[in-house]
């Protein structure tokens, strides 16, 4: 039961105005905010969220084993989800309870480690397909390719859908959709956040493209998940449009923005770069990855992972709980929302020395950091569903396009990162392509 008076028992601003301003700057900017409470009050903050409820900002390992893994069934997927799930539906990442259970023990087989590496060979193909199209020299949008590239990934491999050629009005939908989330958030309820989409002429037609997309999916020949959806599980029409969708949006999204981030920081860190291409040639010579290679490529994943660490694409996972709980010393109460911040705990200098620093041999041999100081895919029940997926992909699409090709930021060019569901490139990533 939520208590009724609201408990302040943790540092952070007071109930009344200091709580209205953060929840101000919180509507503008979430991710500066977070930042900025937990360098003004510490590692565990409560912000006071309306009369009753507070919100508590936890950014210590200990926290994160706690909600995620150890504690899991007293929360549930945050009120902040709800908005995304206007959208979603009872898609994975936003159903709970017997529903979530049902569809992912449906999808998980698709996504066992010796199951994806029969995707390997199509991922390969299209990332070689895409970089052919590269002119020598040209100026491209880093950002974009790579979400042609992953959308065709997800469309093609776990779809069996030509889906490269959606991807620009695709990246505007979901640019759309992520911003009508984080206003989403603010509103009273379900019913004025689908009467407010269903008013704004872009959101309605982001929202339109991304229901053709579905159903372009759904009438296709299919791939081997699709059929999985459709004969598997007896998902309704409703339960199969909403898996779709969740599928093909947190299916190449995040690791689009993963790769964006990653060839940017190695424009930044040339001495990173050159070991990754020594990396990649030692092993590839003139051929092209397959999956077997995966392990012999440490330096190429390590700069991956180190990527994720700086720029996490599920930069904050927050859930709601139940019961009245004790997080690691922190007193939370029933009904409190709370964020843990892979941004955050990333950056935790008890861990990650010089953090702001790009350095992949962090990530080389052995890990120093305790397991939860690390969570670009989550944890616990609800652990990213496609890690293993992404994790293939994003070292097989950046060994072959390195193989033959160098990427440098277009000069003085600075991308800011936007944090709304997903934290990617605020705007167009431009970077010279050269062939090596
Ligand atoms: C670099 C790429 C990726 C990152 C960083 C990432 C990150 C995450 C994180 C942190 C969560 C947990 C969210 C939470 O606890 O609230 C999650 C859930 C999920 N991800 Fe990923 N993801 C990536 C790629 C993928 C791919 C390739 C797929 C599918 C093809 C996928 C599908 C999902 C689904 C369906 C869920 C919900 C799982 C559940 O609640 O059961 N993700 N992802």
């Amino acid at each position: 039961m939520a208590s009724l008076v609201h408990r302040q028992s943790i540092a952070g601003p007071r109930p009344g105005v200091e709580a209205a301003r953060w929840w101000g700057r919180m509507a503008r900017n979430p991710l500066e905010t977070y930042v900025a409470l937990a360098r003004r009050y510490g590692d565990a903050v409560q912000v006071p969220l309306g009369l009753r409820r507070s919100f508590f900002l936890l950014s210590r390992p200990e926290h994160a084993e706690h909600v995620l893994v150890a504690n899991q069934s007293n929360y549930v997927k945050a009120a902040t989800y709800r908005p995304l799930r206007v959208f979603l539906g009872d898609g994975l990442l936003t159903s709970e309870g017997e529903t979530w259970r049902r569809h992912r023990r449906l999808v998980q087989p698709v996504f066992a480690q010796r199951h994806i590496v029969a995707f390997a060979p199509r991922m390969v193909e299209i990332a070689r397909a895409a970089v052919r199209r590269w002119p020598d020299g040209v100026v491209l949008d880093a950002a974009d390719q790579m979400r042609r590239i992953t959308l065709d990934v997800v469309g093609r491999a776990l779809f069996g859908s030509e889906l490269a050629g959606e991807s620009a009005k695709t990246g505007r939908s979901l640019e759309t959709l992520q911003r009508a989330v984080v206003v989403g958030t603010f509103l009273p309820g379900t019913t004025a956040r689908r009467g407010l989409y269903a008013r704004v002429p872009w959101l309605r037609d982001g929202m339109t493209h991304l229901d053709e997309l579905v159903e372009k999916v759904v009438k296709g020949s299919g791939g081997e998940l699709l059929d999985l959806l459709k004969d598997g599980g007896g998902l309704s029409d409703e339960e199969l449009r909403d898996e779709v969708l969740t599928l093909l949006l947190a299916g190449h999204e995040t690791t689009a923005a993963s790769l964006a981030w990653t060839f940017m920081l190695l424009s930044q860190y040339p001495a990173a770069r050159e070991r990754l291409e020594r990396e990649v040639d030692e092993v590839l010579a003139d051929r092209d990855p397959e999956a077997e290679d995966v392990d012999r490529l440490p330096w190429t994943r390590a700069v991956l992972s180190e990527a994720m660490r700086l720029r996490p694409p599920a930069w904050t996972l927050e859930r709601d709980a139940l019961d009245d709980d004790d997080v690691a010393g922190v007193p939370v109460p029933a009904g409190s929302t709370v964020a843990v911040s892979p941004f955050q705990l990333h950056r935790n200098v008890d861990f990650w020395p010089n953090p702001e620093g790009f350095h992949p041999e962090r990530f080389m041999g052995a890990p120093e950091h305790p397991r939860y100081a690390y969570l670009p895919f989550g944890g616990g029940r609800r652990i990213c569903v496609g890690a293993g997926f992404a994790m293939l992909e994003a070292t097989l699409l950046l060994a072959t396009i390195t193989r033959t090709h160098r990427l440098d930021l277009a000069p003085g060019v600075s991308v800011e990162a936007r944090a709304e569901v997903t934290l990617r490139p605020a705007g167009p990533v431009p970077m010279r392509v050269t062939r090596r």
